[in-house]
């Protein structure tokens, strides 16, 4: 194994839906191309695409939404992130998503954060944790050869990673809607939710829309990052952004 896979790592910046297997994509959209809901050769092009420019970034992202609109796949691509993070030796991740709502589906902020929760459980090749404070102290080997290890989690052999989750509330979204978001974070805060995230098309949205949500979940001691600086104009304004202090 490289080492630099082998070596023990902490991921503080994933997207949930930019952190999706190529394969899956392909998979998920050969499906929608059956059914006739997608040109599949149009979108095979995009996902396979590099050096993408910002704006072809959320093109892609859009499309993405299009192919993971259902909870079972929600599901699957968050069991598959955390194992494909793990398989790569992170031993803590902070995993960030956007709670969408989908009427034709039945899905809303809360359901799909349901089957985010459902995924981190279907999770087979490591341990996930999202209650206890993380221990490093193990030696760092040992979240990577727990078996027969005492610093393995429970006996099961398996090694484990420390999992957290940050609710996004995306550029595009009105005041209600981002409350709506902090209020979902602050429910869910047992269930290993510890913060919020601006994110989103930067050059979308004004951030007075989504500064009372900010504050609100500032107030309730939720920590908060905020997507800043991707594009000139909108970097004028990052200075506002430090009144919430991220
Ligand atoms: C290039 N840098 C970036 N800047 C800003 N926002 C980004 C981003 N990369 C990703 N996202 C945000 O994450 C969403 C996809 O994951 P989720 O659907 O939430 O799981 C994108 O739609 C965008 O809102």
């Amino acid at each position: 194994m490289d080492w630099w896979v082998s070596m023990p790592k902490v991921e503080l910046h994933a997207h949930l839906n930019g952190s999706i297997r190529d394969s899956t994509l392909m998979e998920l959209a050969r499906e929608l191309g059956n059914r006739g809901l997608v040109h599949f050769p149009d979108v095979e092009r995009v996902i396979l695409k590099h050096d993408r420019s910002l704006t072809e970034v959320f093109k892609m992202f859009d499309l993405i939404h299009i192919l993971t609109t259902d909870h079972e796949t929600v599901t699957r691509i968050t069991k598959e992130v955390i194992e494909d993070f793990a398989a790569e030796n992170v031993v803590y991740l902070e995993l960030r998503t956007t709670p969408k709502k989908n009427v034709s589906k039945g899905m809303n902020k809360k359901s799909y954060m349901e089957a985010v929760l459902e995924g981190l459980r279907a999770v087979s090749t490591v341990e996930v944790d999202i209650f206890s404070e993380p221990n490093f102290d193990c030696p760092a080997s040992a979240a990577i050869y727990a078996r027969n290890n005492e610093c393995a989690s429970n006996g099961t052999g398996k090694k484990k990673i420390y999992v957290r989750l940050l609710l996004s509330i995306d550029r595009r979204e009105t005041t209600e809607a981002a409350m709506e978001t902090v209020k979902l974070a602050l429910e869910m805060r047992h269930l290993g939710v510890v913060g919020i995230d601006l994110s989103g098309n930067p050059i979308i949205g004004e951030w007075l829309t989504f500064l009372p949500a900010l504050e609100f979940a500032k107030e309730q001691g939720l920590l908060i990052t905020l997507h800043c600086g991707e594009v000139h104009l909108a970097s004028l304004v990052c200075p506002a952004f430090f009144s919430v202090t991220p």
